[in-house]
């Protein structure tokens, strides 16, 4: 528990202040709850003085016993009022807080982690986790400690009381705790598999909404959709079996809570009829047997919850531990890049990429080409350091990558892919992030050279349209001129379009075509392509196959010595004779 809490502390960062205000206010909360039964004590110890004339109470008696009920009344509320706010704030504030550090710490990730790890997994930590620890968090360590500090006091005044009273009850909440920590051992392991289960429905309703167009076109082939249904059906066996073994749990706390406090009532009547316990003290414990147990039923239910806690916690700890790539402090100042007897792999065993060495001329066009899979584009990720290389050197300007930091090094790429991201932002918005401090002027001379002003300008609401979820509201090809624009905007040194053009149909090609040429222009470009002019264009040609270098050269250098290239082309050339 206290290693719990200091985990806490440490992920609440600069609100663990207020947390530890709220944990301090709840305790002081605990000892206010114990005020009403002094109050009873002094009210029957008065009767008992006054041979039990409830008449002959003094003015000064009902005054004592009423400040005392309300100290214990007002000194709560107020309690709970602090408690709650300093909760809820801190709460709040600290989960939005870890949920920007999770982003931010995410975006020195690399790519692979994505690879290994499923988005949904990731999602689960970012909403769940997080949105477990900002509702209960604070409220599970404060109630936690409350309901402690009420059971500790509680047993002092029992031990205070009477000592055979007293060991009656601590033998009762010894029972009681071992019920409760038998019940969290078995419950540990089916709330480890619910959590789990989770990060499965997470990603199974993910892998659906994405596949929806796939699942109406295909409605009989279910295997997915049975996949979701198991995974639903698991998530309630789970819920279930939690459920029961509260239950469980729950109906032998009682019954060890209810015999105790008869064993107490019965013990206290006889003892007082006996004349070995005093009268007041019998009454008091007659009249409270059956709330003493109530703090130790809370802290059952809080220990539930408890173990959640730990479990949302860890993965947090997990997430927010990924290792980030590191880069030293060099900076690149030209834009040539070099690729050194490069080797990669994905998994580790199988190499995507083979010894490839290369040289790319700084503001010069080198077009790479090859049969699907060869390893263009994971070439292209290794030298903007997506991944990092298994063996060998990627050089920028002379510059290893691994020296440079990672958000210098990505501000020297621009890259367009086939598959353009929009967020569910503005169209303006969107073409700003390629610079955040750009004007609206610059935003719309971006658009221009992107040749999307135009079709911007039509739209209802201009540049204030929404892009819609991940651009649905836009054609493919619209969104790969705001891509463009977002490009030309940013106006990085290098320049990587891959398969830019090859969503845009052949009305359009010529815009697209424009505003490339206005993209790369003075930049070091890699265009992996199978558009014949732009080949064609390219001052250099790397031909790969099987992830290794086959061949380079120009166009007609390579039509001469090559192959692969001489076979591609032709391809090309045949499929582009074909006219509807
Ligand atoms: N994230 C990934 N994890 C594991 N394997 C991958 C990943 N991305 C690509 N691969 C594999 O690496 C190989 C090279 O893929 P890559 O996308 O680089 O080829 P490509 O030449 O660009 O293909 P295409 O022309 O079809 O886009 C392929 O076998 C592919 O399945």
């Amino acid at each position: 528990m206290i290693e719990l809490l200091r985990q806490f502390m440490e992920l609440c960062g600069n609100k663990s202040g207020k947390i530890k205000k709220s944990i301090f206010v709840g305790a002081l909360d605990g000892m206010f709850e114990s005020l009403p039964f002094t109050a009873v004590f002094y009210l029957f110890t008065r009767l008992k003085e006054l041979h039990f004339q409830a008449d002959a109470l003094t003015k000064k008696d009902v005054l004592i016993i009423s400040v005392i009920f309300l100290v214990g009344v007002i000194g709560r509320w107020i309690c709970k009022y602090f408690v709650y706010n300093l909760q809820s704030v801190a709460g709040y504030e600290a989960a939005a807080e870890t949920r920007c550090d999770i982003g931010d710490h995410l975006k020195k990730v690399s790519m692979g982690f994505f690879s290994s790890r499923s988005i949904g997994d990731t999602i689960t930590t970012l909403t769940d986790d997080i949105h477990f620890m900002e509702q209960n968090a604070s409220n599970i360590l404060e109630k936690s400690i409350n309901n402690v500090i009420s059971v500790l006091t509680l047993t002092i005044c029992m031990l205070f009381f009477d000592l055979r009273i007293g060991a009656a009850f601590i033998v009762g909440a010894l029972i009681s705790v071992a019920i409760i920590s038998s019940q969290q051992k078995t419950s540990r392991v089916v709330v480890e598999k619910l959590k789990d289960n989770q990060m499965k429905t997470n990603n199974k309703v993910l892998e659906y909404l994405e596949g929806i167009t796939v699942y109406k076109l295909f409605p009989n082939a279910g295997s997915a959709k049975n996949d979701m249904g198991k995974v639903f059906s698991e998530h309630s066996k789970h819920e279930l079996s939690l459920e029961k073994n509260f239950i469980f749990g729950s109906f032998w706390f009682l019954a060890v809570e209810r015999i105790t406090a008869s064993i107490i009532i019965f013990a206290s009547a006889w003892l007082a009829m006996k004349g070995s316990l005093d009268i007041v003290k019998a009454a008091v414990l007659l009249v409270g047997a059956f709330a003493l147990y109530k703090p130790l039923e809370n802290l059952g239910t809080v220990m539930g919850m408890v173990r959640m806690m730990d479990i949302s916690m860890k993965r947090i700890r997990e997430t927010k531990n990924i290792p980030v790539m590191e880069g030293g402090n060099k900076n690149a100042d030209r834009f040539d890049i070099a690729l050194d007897h490069v080797s990669f792999s994905y998994d580790g065993d199988d190499a995507v990429i083979s010894d490839v060495t290369l040289d790319i001329p700084a503001h010069k066009m080198t077009a790479i080409v090859g049969p699907s899979g060869c390893g263009k584009t994971t070439l292209t990720r290794l030298m903007a350091r997506f991944w990092d290389v298994s063996s060998g050197t990627v050089r920028i300007g002379g510059v290893d990558v691994r020296d440079i930091q990672p958000e210098t090094l990505y501000q020297y790429f621009s890259i367009v892919f086939q598959n353009v991201f929009l967020f569910n932002d503005t169209i303006e918005n969107n073409i700003r992030f390629g610079k955040p401090d750009a004007t609206h002027e610059e935003v719309v001379n971006a658009a221009k050279r992107a040749c999307c002003h135009e079709f911007i300008s039509q739209l209802e609401n201009g540049y204030d349209t929404l892009a819609g979820e991940n651009g649905s509201s836009l054609s493919g090809g619209e969104k790969q001129r705001i891509a463009m624009a977002r490009a030309i905007l940013k106006d990085a040194p290098i320049i990587i379009l891959d398969e830019a053009t090859s969503s845009v149909d052949p009305e359009n090609e010529w815009m697209m075509v424009k505003a490339i040429d206005e993209l790369v222009e003075g930049k070091t470009v890699i265009m992996i392509a199978h558009k014949m002019r732009t080949i064609m264009n390219a001052d250099q040609i790397v031909v790969m196959e099987n992830g290794r270098i086959h061949g380079t050269g120009t166009h007609d250098t390579l039509l001469e010595k090559d192959s692969i290239y001489r076979s591609f082309w032709d391809n090309r050339k045949n499929a582009a004779s074909w006219k509807i």
